[in-house]
C-alpha cells in the first residue's frame, strides 16, 4: 500500500462519515416531523423541516459527483448544531410542564448524532452539539444545572481523551507507512544495481530501457562491450584482482559515456551501454572513447596475448530498431563476435560487418 492509497482511504471515510451524519439528521428530524401534534403552529416545523432538506440535497449531490470536493464537515456541523438548536427552542415554548426531561432528551438526541457520525471529528462534534447545550443551558434556568452540565461533560470529556488517542496512532501509522514506502523505494533501488560495481543489472535495464521507449524520442544504440583474456586474468592474478579490474573498467565506462546513457553490467565481465538520443557517429565515438579509457587505465595484463600488456576491451555496437531491444542486442552480439575474432581491443558496428565474417560458433578463441 503507498502513501497515496493510504490518504484516498482517509478521504474515503471522511466521505463516509459526512454521509453517515447527514443521514442520522435526515432521519432524526423526519422522525420528529412524523411525531408533530397536528395543532402546534407549523412554524416550529421550519428548522425541521430546513435540516432534512439540507440534508438530502447535500447527500444526493454526494451521490451524483462522487469524485468531487465535499462539502465542510465542520460547517455543516455547525448549521445543522444552530437548526436542533432553533427546533429545541420552538419545541419548548408549548410545552406547558416542565420536569427537565424534554431539554435532556433533545440533548441526549444531539449528543447521539454527533456521537455516532463524529466521532473521529472533535470540532465538527462541538460545533454541532455546542448550539444546542447552549440553548438548554438558556432554558433550563438552572434548574437541571449539574443534569445537563454532566450530559454535556462526559461526552465531551471522553471525546477529546479519544481524539487525541486517535491523532497518535494516526501519526504513527503515517510515519510507520512512509518509512516502509522509503525502504520499499531503496530495495527496489538496490534490486536494480550491481553490487560490485554499482551499474544496472539486467532488471535495472529493463526498467530504464522501458522509460527510453515510453518516450519515443530520437535514435538509440546498444554496445555490448567484453573485457578481452579475462579468464586469463582472473587465473593469473586471482579473483580478487579480477573484481579489481571489473570494477575500475566499470568506472572507466561510466565516465566515458553521458549521464543519459544506460550503462550496465551485462553479465560477468561483459557490459552493456545503451546509447541514448544519439547518431551513429557520436556512438563510434563514444564507444571508441570508452576502449581508450579502459586501456587507459593501464591495468597490467601480460596474458592478453597478441593483443595488449594491459586489460583492453572490446565490443559491438548496433542501432535499436522499431523498438526491437532483442534484435539490436543480438547484432551488437554478432558485432562483438567479429570484434573479437579480428583481433580484439577493437569496436565494430553491426552494418559495418564484412560478409565473409559472418560468425561461427568455433572461430571464438
Ligand atoms: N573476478 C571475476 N571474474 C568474473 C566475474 N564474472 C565472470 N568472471 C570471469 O570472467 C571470465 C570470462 O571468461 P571467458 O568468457 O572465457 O572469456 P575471456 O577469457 O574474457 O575471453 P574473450 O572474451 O574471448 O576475450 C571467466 O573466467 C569468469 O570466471 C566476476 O564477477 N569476478
Amino acid at each position: 500500500m503507498k502513501l497515496q492509497t493510504y490518504d484516498e482511504l482517509l478521504h474515503s471515510k471522511y466521505r463516509l462519515t459526512v454521509m453517515l451524519f447527514l443521514f442520522l439528521n435526515t432521519a432524526t428530524s423526519l422522525f420528529f416531523l412524523l411525531n408533530h401534534h397536528h395543532q402546534s403552529p407549523s412554524r416550529i416545523l421550519l428548522p425541521t423541516l430546513l435540516i432534512p432538506t439540507m440534508s438530502t440535497m447535500l447527500l444526493g449531490w454526494m451521490f451524483l459527483k462522487p469524485q468531487a470536493k465535499f462539502p465542510l464537515l465542520n460547517s455543516v456541523a455547525l448549521i445543522t448544531g444552530i437548526l436542533w438548536a432553533w427546533h429545541i427552542a420552538l419545541k419548548y415554548e408549548l410545552i406547558f410542564y416542565f420536569d427537565g426531561s424534554y431539554l435532556l432528551i433533545s440533548l441526549i438526541s444531539i449528543f447521539f448524532i454527533s456521537s455516532i457520525a463524529l466521532s473521529d471529528h472533535l470540532l465538527a462534534f462541538c460545533l454541532h452539539t455546542a448550539p444546542a447545550a447552549a440553548t438548554v443551558l438558556v432554558l433550563d434556568n438552572g434548574n437541571n444545572l449539574l443534569m445537563i452540565l454532566f450530559t454535556i461533560a462526559l461526552p465531551l470529556t471522553g471525546f477529546t481523551l479519544h481524539h487525541f488517542m486517535r491523532r497518535r496512532s494516526d501519526g504513527f501509522t503515517r510515519r510507520l507507512m512512509s518509512q516502509l514506502y522509503e525502504e520499499k523505494q531503496t530495495y527496489s533501488d538496490l534490486s536494480m544495481l550491481d553490487p560490485l560495481t554499482g551499474l544496472y543489472n539486467r532488471r535495472g535495464l529493463k526498467n530504464r530501457l522501458q522509460n527510453v521507449l515510453e518516450n519515443h524520442s530520437g535514435s538509440h544504440f546498444v554496445l555490448l562491450l567484453d573485457i578481452d583474456h579475462f579468464k586469463a586474468y582472473n587465473d593469473n592474478y586471482g579473483h580478487a584482482m579480477g573484481d579489481q579490474a571489473l570494477a575500475r573498467v566499470s568506472v572507466a565506462i561510466r565516465d566515458a559515456v553521458r549521464s543519459r546513457d544506460i550503462v550496465t553490467r551485462y553479465g560477468g565481465e561483459e557490459f552493456l551501454v545503451l546509447l541514448t538520443n544519439v547518431n551513429a557517429s557520436i556512438a563510434l565515438k563514444l564507444a571508441e572513447r570508452i576502449r581508450q579509457y579502459v586501456l587507459d587505465l593501464d591495468i597490467p595484463h601480460r596474458f592478453n596475448e597478441r593483443v595488449a600488456t594491459h586489460v583492453t576491451i572490446s565490443a559491438g555496437i548496433a542501432p535499436l530498431f522499431d523498438d526491437d531491444f532483442e534484435l539490436a542486442l543480438a547484432n551488437a552480439d554478432r558485432a562483438l563476435y567479429v570484434a573479437k575474432n579480428q583481433g580484439r581491443n577493437t569496436i565494430l558496428c553491426w552494418d559495418n560487418l564484412p560478409a565473409a565474417n559472418t560468425p561461427q560458433p568455433a572461430d571464438i578463441l
